[in-house]
C-alpha cells in the first residue's frame, strides 16, 4: 500500500544512493524474535519451532521459537505494567517518544527495507515505501496525541458534564505477512498515541521485522513492556486474544480467521475489535478514460506485492469499447515487469510468500483456464536464470481475458499476481457486478469526460476506500478499512483515535439532589 504516487518515483530515484547490505541467499537469523519487557526473549527449551523461509531463495532463514501460554502471560503482565505509566503521561510527552521512533526508523530505513525483503520476498522498492508508511504513520498519530480532549456540557442550573477520551489498556496487534512492519506501525502508532499498550503478534511466515520496531520504540524512550512482540501461528493469537487482560484486539488477516474466530473470542470477552480482513475489490475503467493512465492505475492495483495486497482491484471491468486497446497495452506492460532478486534495484516483482500460497496461486490460475478465462499472458512458475534463486517462489504476472463474473478467478480472492479483465456496457450494469460480492475492502474508477460521473459512481459502489483515476494509494491521513465481510473498523486517519480509546462521561452536580423519594 502506498503513500503517494510520488513517493513512489522518488523511492526509484533515492534507490541507487543506498549503500546494499544484505544480498539473497546471505542471510540467517539466530538472535530470538520474542520481545517484551525491554528485550529479546529466547524461547524455553520446551517451546516448539517452525521454519522460517527466504522467498527469494527457498532457504531457511531462521527456527521460529512459538510463544505458548507462560511467553504470553509474561508480555501482557509486562504491557500491563507499561500502561499504568504510559497513560499517564501527557499526549506530548507520549508524542516526544513517538517522534523520536520515527526518525530512528527514517535513520534504518534501508537496513529494515532489506529485512522486510529477505523475509517477505516483495520488491526493495516497494519494501522502502512500506517502511516510509509506517514511520509517517507513527509521526502522523505523534502529532494527534496532545489532541485528544474531551467535551464540555453546560446544564440547568449551573450543572455541568465532561467528556474525557480514555485509553483501553492493553490492546492485542495480530498482523498478517504481506506487509509486516506497516502493520505492527499501523495498529501500535494510534494504540501508543491514545495512551494503550500493545502486545503485537506478527504472522508467523513474516515474524522478522516486528521485533527491530520494538527495539526502535524502545530506543526512543518508550518504557519497558509498552510495546511487546509475542510469536506463534494460531496457538499464540488464540492465547493472546483470550487473554483476561487484554482489553482490545486489532485483527488483519483472511476472512475465514476473522469471521469465525477472532469474533467468537471478542464476544466472550465483549472485548471491542477492529478488523481488516480481504477483498475482491473492483475497478471499473469507462470508455472515456485516458487509457494510459487506466492501464497504470491497473497495475498498480494488481501487482504490487506480488499481488498480495488486500485492497487489490482484481476484477477489472473495462468498457466494450476500449476493451481491446486496454488488453493489448495491459498485457504489453504486464509481460515487461521484470521478476527476480527482490533486492535487486531493477527488480520490480520479487518472490510470493511461500511455497504453499504459490502452489495455490497457480492453482487458481489453471482452474480459470478450466472455467473457459483465457491466460492472455503469464500465470506460470518463473525460475530466475541466477542459481540461487532457482528454489525461489517466483510466478509471471497473469491478465485473464474472457472473464465471467461466476468464474472461481472473479469470486474468489486470490491474493496473487493475477488480474481478471471483464467487459461491460452500460453503468448500471458496472455498479451491479461491482456490488455483486459479499467483501467490500476497496473499489476504483477511471473516467475523465464526465466527473459528476466518477462522484455518482462511487457513491454507489459498497465499499470502504474507494480511488477515482488512481488505485491502491493510501496516506496515512486517510481512514482505510472495508464495508461488509471486509471488515469492522478503521485504520489510519483521525477516526482510529476512536477506536483505540474509550469516552467516558461525568455529569458534576452544582445544586442540591432533586429526589424523588
Ligand atoms: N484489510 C487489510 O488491511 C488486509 C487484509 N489482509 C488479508 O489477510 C489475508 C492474508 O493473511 P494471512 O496471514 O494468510 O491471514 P490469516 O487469517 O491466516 O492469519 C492472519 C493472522 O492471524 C493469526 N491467526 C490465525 N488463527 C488465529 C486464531 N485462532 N487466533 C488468533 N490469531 C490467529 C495468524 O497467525 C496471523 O498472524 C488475506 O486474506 C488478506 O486479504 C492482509 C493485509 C491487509
Amino acid at each position: 500500500m502506498l503513500a503517494a504516487s510520488s513517493r513512489w518515483r522518488a523511492a526509484v530515484h533515492h534507490a541507487t544512493s543506498a549503500a546494499r547490505r544484505l544480498s539473497s541467499g546471505s542471510v540467517t537469523i539466530t538472535d530470538p524474535l520474542n520481545y517484551w519487557a525491554g528485550r529479546r526473549r529466547a524461547g524455553q527449551e520446551k517451546c516448539s519451532t517452525e521454519n522460517v523461509y527466504e522467498p527469494a531463495t527457498g532457504r531457511i532463514l531462521c527456527h521460529l521459537e512459538l510463544c505458548g501460554a507462560d511467553e504470553v502471560n509474561q508480555a501482557v503482565k509486562a504491557a500491563k505494567s507499561a500502561f499504568g505509566y504510559w497513560s499517564k503521561m501527557s499526549g506530548m510527552e507520549r508524542a516526544r517518544i513517538m517522534i523520536d521512533a520515527a526518525h530512528i526508523i527514517e535513520n534504518r530505513r534501508e537496513e529494515i527495507a532489506e529485512m522486510e525483503v529477505v523475509n517477505n520476498g516483495k520488491s526493495i522498492t516497494e519494501a522502502r515505501l512500506d517502511v516510509d508508511s509506517a514511520r509517517l504513520c507513527i509521526e502522523y498519530y505523534a502529532g494527534l496525541a496532545s489532541t485528544l480532549a474531551g467535551q464540555h456540557v453546560q446544564l440547568a442550573g449551573g450543572s455541568f458534564a465532561y467528556t474525557r477520551r480514555e485509553p483501553l489498556g492493553v490492546c492485542a496487534g495480530i498482523g498478517a505477512w504481506n506487509y509486516p512492519f506497516q502493520i505492527a506501525a499501523w495498529k501500535s502508532a494510534p494504540a501508543l498515541a491514545c495512551g494503550n499498550s500493545m502486545v503485537f503478534k506478527p504472522s508467523p511466515v513474516t515474524p522478522v521485522t516486528a521485533v527491530l520496531l520494538a527495539e526502535i520504540y524502545a530506543k526512543a524512550g518508550a518504557p519497558e513492556g509498552l510495546f511487546n512482540v509475542v510469536q506463534g501461528g494460531q496457538e499464540t493469537g488464540s492465547l493472546l486474544c483470550h487473554h483476561p487482560d487484554v482489553a482490545k484486539v486489532s485483527f488483519t488477516g483472511s476472512v475465514p480467521t476473522g469471521q469465525k474466530v477472532i469474533m467468537e473470542m471478542a464476544s466472550k470477552g465483549i472485548k471491542p475489535v477492529t478488523l481488516e480482513l480481504g477483498g475482491k475489490s473492483p475497478l471499473i475503467i469507462f470508455e472515456d478514460s485516458d487509457v494510459e493512465n487506466a492501464v497504470k492505475g491497473a497495475l498498480m492495483a494488481n501487482f504490487l506485492s506480488q499481488g498480495q495486497v488486500c485492497s487489490n482491484g482484481t476484477r477489472v471491468f473495462v468498457q466494450k469499447d476500449i476493451l481491446p486497446e486496454f488488453v493489448d497495452e495491459v498485457v504489453k506492460r504486464t509481460r515487461a515487469i521484470s521478476i527476480g532478486d527482490p533486492l535487486l534495484e531493477s527488480t520490480r516483482m520479487g518472490a510470493l510468500v511461500s511455497r504453499l500460497h504459490l502452489d495455490k496461486v497457480l492453482f487458481h490460475v489453471q482452474q480459470a483456464k478450466a472455467e473457459g478465462a483465457k491466460v492472455l499472458c503469464g500465470g506460470e512458475p518463473f525460475v530466475p536464470s541466477d542459481p540461487k534463486l532457482r528454489g525461489g517462489y517466483y510466478m509471471s504476472p497473469c491478465v485473464l481475458g474472457d472473464c465471467t463474473d461466476d468464474m472461481t478467478c472473479v469470486k474468489e480472492e486470490i491474493f496473487g499476481p493475477v488480474m481478471s479483465v471483464l467487459s461491460f456496457e452500460t453503468e448500471e450494469e458496472a455498479l451491479r457486478r461491482a456490488n455483486d460480492t459479499t467483501l467490500g475492502l476497496a473499489a476504483g474508477v477511471f473516467t475523465r469526460l464526465e466527473t459528476s460521473r466518477a462522484h455518482r459512481v462511487v457513491e454507489h459502489l459498497k465499499a470502504g476506500s474507494c480511488f477515482i483515476n488512481n488505485y491502491n494509494v493510501t496516506p496515512v491521513e486517510v481512514p482505510f478499512g472495508g464495508f461488509k465481510m471486509s471488515g469492522i473498523g478503521r485504520e489510519n486517519g483521525q477516526v482510529t483515535i476512536e477506536f483505540y480509546s474509550q469516552m467516558k462521561t461525568v455529569f458534576v452536580e452544582m445544586g442540591d439532589v432533586d429526589s424523588l423519594f
